[in-house]
């Protein structure tokens, strides 16, 4: 079986104002369409994903991300897009609002799951308060029993072949697709909705979206901890910048201990060992390298994982060279090599009152946080 997640995109958002259609606008650190199509990109069920959109928008759609030109309606673009997809071999297909983009990876466990048993399954969330009917004047004119009430969602998925016929017969007209299945004497299985699944539809939506999704925020804690005995040399590399010294110091590689301590904080992060399980020191190729190759591994790897760096702290503990001067050079360095503002890095120094192998200036010592979130 086939599966392809079809996310509609081309309405105008005319309820939730703004200067572009909602689904472009900003929900925390990315537009609300990236945070739909990411729940669907992730999802091991969905095969493929179509996006539905209206050509004015061409300029805001993802890289990577087929599209097709909707319609006026939502009916009319679900119609096109199922149209895009009835040459593909696809079996079965989940219909998404993109303004739904709170979607969890669990609903679209549970309704791509139920198509297995059934030809169309969608979530809905049992009314739970009590219904009234009203006038134009606002008065109560009377009770709506709410028994067997459902509210709506999506993802709603169906047989491709049935949904598409059923697509094709329709009028026009149908709130969402359930309407449409069911016209056609579809069956559509009822499965668990979820009340963090709202569709974005006022302005007020944005803030309750990115409260709901700031509440999944997975934030992750790594520390580094490196030492490098003094050599022979006339320079010390530290954080990337290059200071001159009556000593180097030893390594393997450039032995850059302040960019190791951040490096594998970031792997400690990810729960991915350190520097020494992805680049060996007994493999000769590292040898004399510049620790900018790990620190780039590391970030790419966080990245690979869903992650972004959200700060880094890196404290230096040596007697000699002093690092004042040459922290904020150090702060840029690492800055451009993580893709990092300068103000989520902290690079800063400490003695340690001459006690220790610090202390009797055998060696420098560095302790490093970093923080990685996600999304
Ligand atoms: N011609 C249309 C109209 C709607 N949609 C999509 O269908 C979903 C329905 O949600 P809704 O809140 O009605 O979106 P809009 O039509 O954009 O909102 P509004 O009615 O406020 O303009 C949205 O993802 C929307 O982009 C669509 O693809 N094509
Ligand atoms: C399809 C839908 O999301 C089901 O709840 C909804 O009907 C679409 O939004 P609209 O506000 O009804 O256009």
């Amino acid at each position: 079986m086939s599966t392809a997640a079809l996310i509609m995109a081309a309405g105008r958002g005319t309820r939730a104002g703004g200067a572009k259609p909602k689904q472009w606008q900003r929900l925390g650190n990315r537009r609300v369409a990236d945070w739909t199509l990411a729940a669907f990109a992730d999802h091991p069920a969905i095969d493929r994903i179509l996006l539905v959109i209206n050509p004015e928008d061409a300029a805001e759609a993802p890289d990577g991300i087929d599209w097709v030109p909707g319609g006026a309606t939502r009916d009319a673009s679900v119609r096109a897009g199922l149209e895009a997809l009835a040459d593909e071999d696809v079996t079965a297909v989940l219909i998404h609002d993109i303004a739904r983009a709170c979607v969890s990876a669990d609903l679209i466990t549970a309704v791509a799951g139920a198509l297995e048993a059934h030809r169309g399954a969608a979530p809905g969330l049992p009314v739970a308060d009590a219904l009234w009917s009203g006038t134009e004047e606002a008065q109560v004119r009377g009770i709506v029993p709410r028994d067997g009430l459902y509210r709506a969602q999506t993802p709603q998925g169906f047989r491709f072949a049935d949904i598409l016929a059923a697509h094709r017969a329709h009028p026009g007209g149908a709130a969402d697709d359930v309407a449409v299945a069911r016209a056609a004497g579809l069956d559509v299985a009822i499965v668990s909705g979820d009340p963090d699944n709202i569709k974005i539809t006022t302005p007020a939506d944005f803030s309750r979206a990115e409260r709901i999704l700031g509440a999944r925020m997975d934030i992750r804690l790594g520390n580094g901890y490196d030492v490098h005995r003094f050599g022979e040399g006339d320079a010390v590399i530290l954080c990337g910048v290059r200071i001159p010294f009556d000593r180097g110091l030893d390594g393997h590689s450039d032995a850059d201990v302040g960019m190791h301590a951040v490096t594998d904080a970031i792997y400690g992060a990810l729960a991915e060992g350190d520097i020494g399980r992805h680049f060996p020191p007994s493999d000769p190729q590292w040898k004399g390298a510049p620790s900018e190759i790990f620190l780039r591994h590391a970030v790419q790897l966080a990245e690979q994982k869903g992650y972004r760096v959200g700060n880094v702290d890196c404290t230096l503990v040596c007697e000699e060279p002093k690092i004042g001067p040459h922290a904020s050079a150090m702060m840029e360095k690492m800055g451009d090599i993580m893709g990092l503002a300068p103000d989520r890095i902290s690079i800063k120094a400490t003695t340690s009152e001459r006690l220790g192998f610090t202390g009797r200036g055998e060696g420098i010592a560095a302790l490093a946080t970093a923080t990685l979130v996600q999304p």
